[in-house]
């Protein structure tokens, strides 16, 4: 007892204190860390600090003495030494300053702390595995669990790499609008553009949305609602939120319901007193602002927009509520450039030309070059009509279409892809259902059991037992009276989901329904009760009664029609003979067909002739009915071809250009390499004493063993977790962790061995003919580093790169002649305690070994550092030269992303002309 020794696996401790040795364990106390450790005496991963003459040591009272002569007195060590004034001092190990670090490989050999060449060569490899991540194009887009979708891959790739994005995600119901945001923002934080996020979603989907970006992405938000803010101080005055406890700096990631920031102004004040690098608001369409009033949400949005850097709305139907709204969300994205309503509806009309032009190029079609020489190069279109192969041409071709899409204005803002462009969903299906009787007034009381509709719903679910079918009706107060009858006149178990009840109730009716043994055969939703939720496990959908207008039409029907769903979408709709829903049905099928086709012009149409519908379902005459049919009919059909061939067709284009998708693609695949992942991480595993058990052929069970080597390993929990690291088994069983080489996991236990010793030291012998036996080598691995803040992704330019030299005691560099992949299978194990010795006996030739390896790195970091010089000039200069070419055709190019990159530039210039270099690990070897 009061020995000092070092833990191997842990040397943040500092120097640790023997407490107790007893039953074959011993206890030691780490009073720097202020922590305990109890080891069994076999296998403890420490090792015995004993500083030799020549050291300088420092007591915990400060007191420093250069030791001149080390005495072991019944096993505890007494220093003698010199101190400050050159008197003679006396210090007893137990006196030493625990708060020592041996993390350095030199401190670390010398203090005998020798590894295994296991660990060496596994913290190299870590090092390798670090640089292969971080210089990967689609760094940051791996580590979600979600099947790779070109559309989806292509706009996070595109928004996820900008510097503070602002942009509007308008794919149509159920695409993954959710999935790109979340692939933005996973890929901003992971490469540190952004760290601080605050997302605003509708009350019902604050648990939806925590789920997914934990499920997802391994993102864990906090949620703040009124009801977990009430226990704060409540009525907060607004001039001074500010000054007390602001919950939004407890933590960076946020998720909150809209309406905490339009209902309580003190919260809102709360938020905007802080920063935040991106903020997402989804169901974005509820922000409106019509004949210049702007909605509450809209205004809480402007303000937090204002103060983000960056910006994600999200909203399937970007149009609705007319274009005033939709151009006042664009301004949200970019007053500068949306500030003229009218200059922007005249450039919409003038997309149409370009989609027929960019069409025309498409079919092969020589184009006139007048109409493209606005956008396009001279030489361009000389390679165009010149191109004599078929692949020649099709290059051209799509260089040309890049060129006229880089320049088009909306297209860098505003990203919709339609299920026309993605491909692969079900059809839908209407079944009118015609019916005999009357259908009761919901306002009446008791009204469901004298309705006709009601009656035929409880058949329907008699009759298809084993169908799960969402209905909806347009209120609440229906939809309760509704479950109320089916479930306690009729006995089905069917459960309500609407606006009135608490968020966790919703989750659970969510959940009830979701359970395929136990669960809901039907869930009965009011209107907005429903939207963004994901129900496509179910391929029924009642509309009870029909809403009034074709974007909710649609948001109903997307409750089904989403990603994931395997089956044809049935939509059912009850309806008797000449009633008023009679007449909706009819418009919306024959006028619009927005049931069986996504509609994608019911939002015009219905701004059109919105007030005409209105009044001809109250005329009883059949001819305004008919006259109104007529109407829609035709402007409907108007309206799809001009969107079809205009603006439309441009858009899509640019939401996801295939040829980048598939290179993102592509580039995932090769980044996730999963079998060299699994082969890593079972050597981690193995290394820190995580037991590993298989679960099935692609799964494991891992659990932390009696002998874990750390006290906590990243997100393994005690009772430990099953993992698989194949993408199909992680989409299909959400219980079980996905880990990729960006789980974090993963990434924790990287950073835990490049922030600890492991590994960092090793001594090996080697017989090698041309090198004398006695010959001392030293292979050392260096670093640079460089302190520069995160946002400026200098990985990008200089990732992390182990700078690997070989020398011998006569001073020649062997780099070359001996690379790791050589030298390693011919080194040769020795027990640890010789390994002690050697590093003890050798200390100063090995001294000399690490100041001949600084020079000789020297020559590899001038080159590093100008190759890294040069990808800042390279991919930075090419990016703002691009930026500023296109700015002056394209409006839509922001000027602070031009001044932001420029900046970036000159400091990341003067970060690199400031690195230095750091020894990582060596490993020495003895000829024999
Ligand atoms: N790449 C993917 N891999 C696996 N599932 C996906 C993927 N993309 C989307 N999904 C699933 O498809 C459904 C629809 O996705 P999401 O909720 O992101 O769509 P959305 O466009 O936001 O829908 P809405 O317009 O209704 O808000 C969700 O259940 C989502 O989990």
């Amino acid at each position: 007892m009061g020995q000092r020794w070092i833990s191997d696996t842990e040397a943040e401790l500092g120097l640790g204190l023997v407490l107790d040795v007893a039953d074959r364990l011993v206890t030691l106390s780490f009073p720097a860390a202020g922590e305990r450790r109890t080891y069994s005496i076999n296998n403890a991963p420490i090792t015995r600090v004993r500083y030799q003459k020549g050291d300088t040591i420092r007591s915990a009272d400060g007191l420093k003495l250069q030791v001149t002569r080390v005495e072991d007195l019944d096993g505890i060590l007494i220093y003698h030494g010199l101190d400050n004034q050159g008197r003679e001092r006396l210090l007893e190990e137990i006196e030493l300053d625990s708060f020592v670090q041996f993390s350095t490989p030199a401190d670390r050999l010398f203090s005998g702390q020798v590894d295994s060449q296991k660990r060496f060569d596994l913290r190299l490899e870590t090092l390798e595995q670090v640089r292969k991540q971080q210089s990967s194009p689609t760094y940051g887009l791996l580590g979600a669990r979600v099947q790779m979708l070109a559309h989806q891959l292509y706009i996070a790739h595109e928004v996820g790499n900008r510097y503070a994005p602002r942009v509007l995600l308008a794919d149509e119901v159920g695409l993954g609008k959710t999935i790109e945001a979340g692939l933005i923002v996973h890929q901003q934080l992971v490469n540190g553009r952004a760290s601080r996020v605050l997302i605003l979603v509708p009350d019902s989907l604050v648990h939806q949305w925590l789920v997914e970006m934990l499920r997802r992405f391994n993102l864990r938000f906090t949620l703040l609602t009124e009801e977990r803010l009430r226990a704060e101080p409540d009525e907060l005055d607004v001039d001074e939120a500010p000054t007390q406890e602001n919950p939004f700096e407890s933590a960076q990631l946020f998720i909150c319901p809209l309406s905490l920031m339009t209902d309580h102004p003190a919260h809102l004040a709360q938020a905007l007193a802080c920063d935040w690098d991106l903020l997402l608001v989804d169901e974005a369409h509820h922000l409106t602002c019509d004949a210049g009033n702007e909605s509450d949400a809209y205004r809480v949005v402007a303000a937090l927009a204002q103060q983000a850097l960056g910006l994600l709305l999200l909203t399937a139907t970007p149009e609705q509520l007319g274009v005033e709204s939709h151009f006042a969300r664009l301004r949200l994205l970019d007053p500068d450039r949306y500030h003229d309503l009218a200059a922007f509806v005249q450039q919409e009309s003038d997309y149409q030309k370009v989609g027929d032009l960019l069409q025309s190029v498409q079919a092969g079609e020589a184009p006139e070059p007048e109409q493209l020489v606005q956008w396009v190069s001279p030489e361009l279109l000389q390679a165009w009509s010149t191109a004599e192969s078929p692949e020649e041409k099709s290059e051209v071709t799509q260089k040309i279409i890049d060129r006229v899409l880089d320049q088009h204005g909306t297209g860098r803002v505003l990203f919709r892809n339609t299920r026309h462009a993605v491909e692969g969903f079900p059809s839908r299906i209407l079944h009118a259902v015609e019916l005999t009787g009357d259908v009761a007034d919901t306002d009446q009381s008791d009204w469901a059991r004298q309705c006709a509709k009601v009656h035929w719903l409880a058949g329907w679910l008699k009759q298809h037992p084993s169908e799960k079918v969402l209905v909806i009706c347009h209120s609440a107060n229906t939809a309760l009276d509704l479950e109320a009858h089916l479930r306690f006149e009729e006995g089905f178990a069917v459960s309500a989901f609407h606006e009135g009840l608490s968020l966790v109730a919703r989750d659970r009716a969510a959940a009830y329904f979701a359970d395929q043994e136990a669960g809901a055969q039907a869930l009965i939703c009011s209107e907005i009760g429903s939207e963004g939720r994901n129900f496509q496990f179910a391929s029924h959908l009642i509309m009870f009664d029909l809403p009034d207008n074709p974007d909710l039409l649609e948001q109903r029907i997307g409750r089904l029609d989403r990603i994931g769903q395997r089956r044809d979408v049935n939509i059912w709709v009850p309806f008797v003979p000449a009633s008023e829903t009679a007449r909706l049905l009819e418009w919306y099928h024959q006028g619009l067909n927005a049931f069986e086709q996504v509609c994608h012009i019911g939002a015009g149409v219905y701004a059109e002739l919105g007030d005409a519908l209105r009044s001809a379902l109250q005329s009883d005459s059949s001819g305004d009915w008919q006259t109104l049919l007529e109407q829609t009919r035709v402007r409907a059909g108007e309206l799809r071809e001009k969107m079809e061939q205009g603006r439309n067709r441009l858009l899509e284009m640019n939401s996801c250009r295939t040829e980048k998708a598939d290179q993102v693609i592509e580039s995932l695949i090769e980044q996730e390499n999963r079998i060299e992942l699994e082969d890593y991480m079972s050597r981690v595993f193995d290394a820190y004493g995580v037991d590993q058990e298989a679960h099935s052929s692609v799964s494991q069970v891992l659990v932390p063993s009696d002998h874990l080597q750390c006290a906590h390993f990243p997100e393994l929990p005690a009772d430990g977790v099953t993992v698989t690291y194949q993408r199909e088994m992680a989409l299909s069983r959400e219980d079980v962790e996905f880990l990729t080489w960006e789980h974090p996991m993963v990434t924790g236990v990287m950073d835990m061995i490049r922030s600890s010793g492991f590994g960092n030291t090793a001594v090996a012998t080697v017989k090698l003919g041309p090198i004398k036996p006695g010959t001392l080598l030293l292979e050392a691995v260096f670093l640079v580093s460089v302190a520069a803040p995160s946002a400026l992704q200098l990985f990008r330019y200089l990732p992390v790169t182990p700078l690997r030299v070989l020398v011998d005691s006569q001073g020649r560099d062997l780099s070359a002649v001996l690379p790791q992949d050589k030298l390693q299978p011919l080194l040769q194990k020795i027990p640890r305690n010789t390994a002690q010795q050697i590093a003890k006996q050798a200390r100063d030739p090995i001294a000399l070994l690490i100041k001949r390896a600084e020079q000789v790195v020297e020559g590899a970091r001038t080159g590093l550092m100008s190759q890294a010089v040069s990808a800042v000039e390279e991919k930075l200069g090419a990016e703002i030269e691009r930026l500023q070419a296109l700015s002056v055709v394209n409006p839509a190019i922001r000027p602070v992303e031009i001044e932001r990159l420029s900046e970036d530039k000159s400091l990341l210039k003067e970060y690199l002309a400031s690195a230095s270099l750091k020894l990582d690990a060596l490993r020495v070897i003895l000829a024999t």
